[in-house]
């Protein structure tokens, strides 16, 4: 039974990834079924034609007006086809290149006779053994590179062709993906580019998605709860508003704690005391009333048998998102006694490991990422994590854990690097945060249109 299955996943995975090796040429499909589509096409003409009559072609008659379409159709057809073949075999092509450039292959020398003016002649030829495999699969937006581990002298390299591959096709890698069989180089077709957030007229996002950059979102049901570090003119409250933005189009509950009493505690005037917060007894007020918002979605819609339903989320339930933007938490930790520190800590743990279900959805910015501020095991549960500018490696290491690689010089305004649970990263990517042009972008006559 698992037999079958693994040769079945085997044959699909073979059908949709065009392999190629050194060691065999591929067939032409895309030749065949184009010359086959010409054939029937000239064949339901000569069928068409005959049927009515109409012959010889050149003569303008009904059967040739009902067949000028079809052939237009032929036309666009071959030529879609064409474009394809081209971009098919030239990653093909690409790839055989690769191997042979890369010595992925093993020759081997063999010797056979002829028969050459009545005498026997030995002669040497030179044939591949074996080679490495590489498999291409591109879809919509991106392609795959599929380094096949086939217990070979290669086995061993397959894992190690990012700057190899992303030279090759002249893109970044975006992700990579390592199995006991294969490793997948997947590449983007269209570049990473940052959002130019510009004065719009108001604009609703009902979905559960928060554009990032033209390639990337928070998706809050996926990936609940965000941790933005870095340090001080790294970029941080300029994403910070960013956010405060898209979440009220979300048509969400925003509260935010400002313990560092900067530019966040003075929206305090566009979104009322009841959602700001700046003093220590305020903030511990705002963590239990978040709390408390989420215990009660759960009290009526998961305890309550007439609304329960197995695997509903608030999104199922018609509830709003409700979000908590907590600037600082260290500077909270140094203004507040350990009783009221230790409860507001409690509370919001309790909104990051249960909250995404209900809906409640917390953002944590901190200068300095370290376990004190953020607790390990709070951090874990914060699925989208962005550490702004230049940061120690310590910091990196805070935000991100283990899974560091070589982490490079941050220069443009406003970038750093992300990390997004569930898409299958290893690494954190490079990322630039949406472009605020405070020029031309008011922040405070933005947020007043989402009263
Ligand atoms: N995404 C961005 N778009 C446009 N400008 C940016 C962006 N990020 C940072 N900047 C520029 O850098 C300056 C500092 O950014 P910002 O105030 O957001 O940093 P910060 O990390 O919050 O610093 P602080 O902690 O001192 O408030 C901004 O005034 C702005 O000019």
């Amino acid at each position: 039974m698992l037999l079958k299955k693994l040769k079945k996943l085997k044959k699909n995975d073979e059908a949709t990834f065009r392999v190629v090796s050194l060691l065999n040429k591929n067939f032409p499909w895309e030749i065949l079924r184009t010359f086959i589509y010409i054939i029937l096409t000239i064949l339901v003409t000569y069928i068409f034609n005959k049927i009515f009559n109409v012959l010889p072609l050149s003569i303008i008659g009904l059967g040739d007006i009902i067949l000028f379409p079809l052939w237009l159709y032929t036309i666009y057809k071959i030529w879609k086809r064409y474009f394809k073949f081209r971009n098919k075999t030239s990653y093909e092509k690409q790839l055989r290149y690769f191997l042979k450039a890369n010595n992925f292959f093993e020759n081997e020398i063999i010797e056979y006779e002829t028969f050459e003016n009545g005498r026997i002649k030995k002669q040497n030829e030179k044939i591949i053994v074996s080679s490495a495999r590489l498999g291409v699969l591109e879809e919509d937006e991106k392609i795959r590179i599929r380094a096949y581990k086939d217990a070979n002298i290669f086995t061993e390299k397959m894992s190690d062709l990012d700057s190899g591959l992303s030279a090759l096709l002249g893109l970044e890698i975006d992700n990579k993906l390592d199995t006991i069989t294969h490793t997948d180089y997947i590449f983007k077709k269209v570049k990473d580019k940052r959002i130019i957030v510009s004065s719009e007229n108001q604009k609703e996002n009902n979905s559960v998605d928060l554009p990032l950059n033209n390639n990337l979102n928070w998706n809050i049901l996926k990936q609940p709860h965000l941790l933005l570090a870095g340090v001080t003119g790294s970029g941080k409250t300029t994403f910070l508003n960013y956010l405060i933005i898209e979440i009220k189009k979300m048509n969400a509950e925003l509260f935010i704690c400002d313990p560092k009493r900067s530019d966040l505690s003075s929206l305090k005037h566009y979104l009322g005391d009841d959602y700001v917060a700046s003093e220590v007894n305020n903030i511990a007020k705002l963590s239990r009333i978040v709390k408390e918002v989420m215990t009660n979605r759960f009290i009526e819609y998961k305890e309550n048998p007439d609304k329960f339903s197995y695997g509903y989320s608030y999104v199922d339930y018609g509830l709003k998102p409700v979000f908590l933007i907590f600037d600082e938490l260290g500077a909270f930790r140094a203004g507040a006694d350990k009783k009221v520190f230790q409860e507001t800590m409690k509370n919001l743990t309790e909104v990051i490991l249960k909250g995404r279900e209900m809906g409640v959805f917390v953002v944590l910015s901190t200068q300095q990422p370290n376990s004190s501020n953020i607790p390990t095991e709070l951090r874990d549960n914060l699925s989208v994590r962005l550490a702004m500018g230049n940061m120690s490696s310590e910091a990196y290491r805070m935000v991100f854990g283990d899974s560091l690689a070589d982490l490079q010089t941050i220069n443009a305004m406003g970038a750093g690097y992300i990390f997004l649970d569930g898409q299958g990263w290893q690494l954190p990517k490079y990322f630039e945060a949406p472009y605020l042009d405070y020029e031309n972008f008011d922040f405070i006559e933005e947020l007043k249109k989402y009263k």
